[in-house]
């Protein structure tokens, strides 16, 4: 598992982040030492996909903890301001900001008590990973027949505490000796396919081929895909589920091609106080990142931009929502995930 977090040192340690706006050119590593560095990784996506940023936060609070139990408290309230959409960073700054109220004076230093959590954190996602790759596996396995997987963005272990959510299933795949090959979107704005998941697909030794967002209608037209499996930032209780810009698209050529289409996510990814995807936040993000992408213009000076970096696909194109409690049809969310 190539790791993208680590804490370093003890209770006065420090954060260090794998700085996913360098890869794949250069493996820089980032050393947080306060709450500000992490609130800034994850802004900048140099940590991003939704279990990763909420381990980071549980580790930032971590950082804030040095000064108090009220600086840990306001550093939960800081850091959920970073992004609005992966609901795994409000649930994992909620069980911090419980642990914070938990502890006692007197007993286990408060930075101890909570470096536990946040590791418990890490931890807990790590497994979560492992079992989607196990369920993932054995669901997508038959529908393949010798044809390819196509995903979109990053949802390894750059995204996750773990080995990842998408891709955990495809690493599943290969070590089980099945050899799959993986169609890669190049994920734009960001080109988080081309950047980081052709990156991780290649150091594991799993077959890829990395194509631009407008080829999927083409590759699944040419029967050359057996399943699309995609990550998930929020998924609603009717199973609508928020992902990066090009999933929704994604799921509609999927579904006119009679492509199975699978969510995977953790339980941490699910937020049961939503009906539907409707209510579910989309972060927007700057112009920049479409008219001067990696620092070169390619787009008029003060031209309008809309840059939404997530969309909802509705329940209805998801063939099945991928989890470590197994896979579950959209329609089954409430019943297997509690309302
Ligand atoms: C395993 S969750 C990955 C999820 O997060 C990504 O968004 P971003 O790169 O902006 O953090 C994308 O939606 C992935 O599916």
């Amino acid at each position: 598992m190539h790791e993208a977090i680590r804490w370093e040192g003890a209770d006065d340690g420090a954060l260090l982040l794998l700085d996913q706006t360098r890869l794949p050119g250069e493996e820089v590593w980032l050393r947080c030492t306060t709450v500000e560095d992490v609130w800034q990784a994850i802004k900048r996506l140099s940590v991003r996909g939704a279990p990763a940023i909420g381990v980071s936060a549980a580790y930032g609070v971590c950082l804030a903890a040095r000064d108090g139990a009220d600086a840990a408290l306001a550093a939960c309230d800081y850091l959920a301001t970073s992004r609005p959409t992966a609901v795994n960073l409000f649930w994992a700054l909620e069980r911090m900001r419980l642990a914070i109220l938990a502890s006692r004076p007197g007993s286990q230093p408060l930075d101890s008590h909570l470096l536990c959590e946040a590791q418990a954190i890490h931890t807990e996602d790590a497994a979560q990973c492992a079992a989607i790759g196990r369920h993932g596996a054995e669901a997508i396995a038959p529908l393949l027949q010798g044809r390819s997987i196509l995903t979109h963005c990053n949802t390894g272990a750059l995204a996750t505490g773990g080995d990842g959510t998408a891709l955990a299933v495809m690493f599943a795949l290969a070590a089980a000796g099945s050899d799959p090959h993986v169609f890669v979107d190049e994920t734009r704005p960001l080109l988080q396919g081309a950047r980081l998941t052709a990156w991780e697909l290649m150091q594991r030794g799993v077959r890829c081929t990395l194509i631009c967002d407008s080829m999927a209608a083409q590759v699944m037209r040419e029967g050359r895909v057996g399943a699309v499996i995609v990550g998930a930032d929020r998924i609603a209780a009717n199973g609508d589920s928020a992902n990066k810009i090009g999933t929704y698209a994604l799921a509609i050529v999927a579904n006119w091609h009679k492509v199975p289409f699978y969510v995977a996510a953790p339980a941490t990814t699910f937020d049961m106080t939503l009906d539907s995807g409707d209510a579910i936040p989309i972060e927007e993000r700057g112009a920049e990142e479409i008219t001067e992408p990696f620092g070169k213009r390619t787009a008029p000076e003060g031209v309008p931009v809309y840059n939404p970096a997530f969309d909802v696909t509705p329940a209805e194109l998801i063939a099945g929502i991928i989890t470590e409690r197994g896979v579950m049809a959209p329609g089954e969310v409430r019943e297997r995930l509690g309302t």
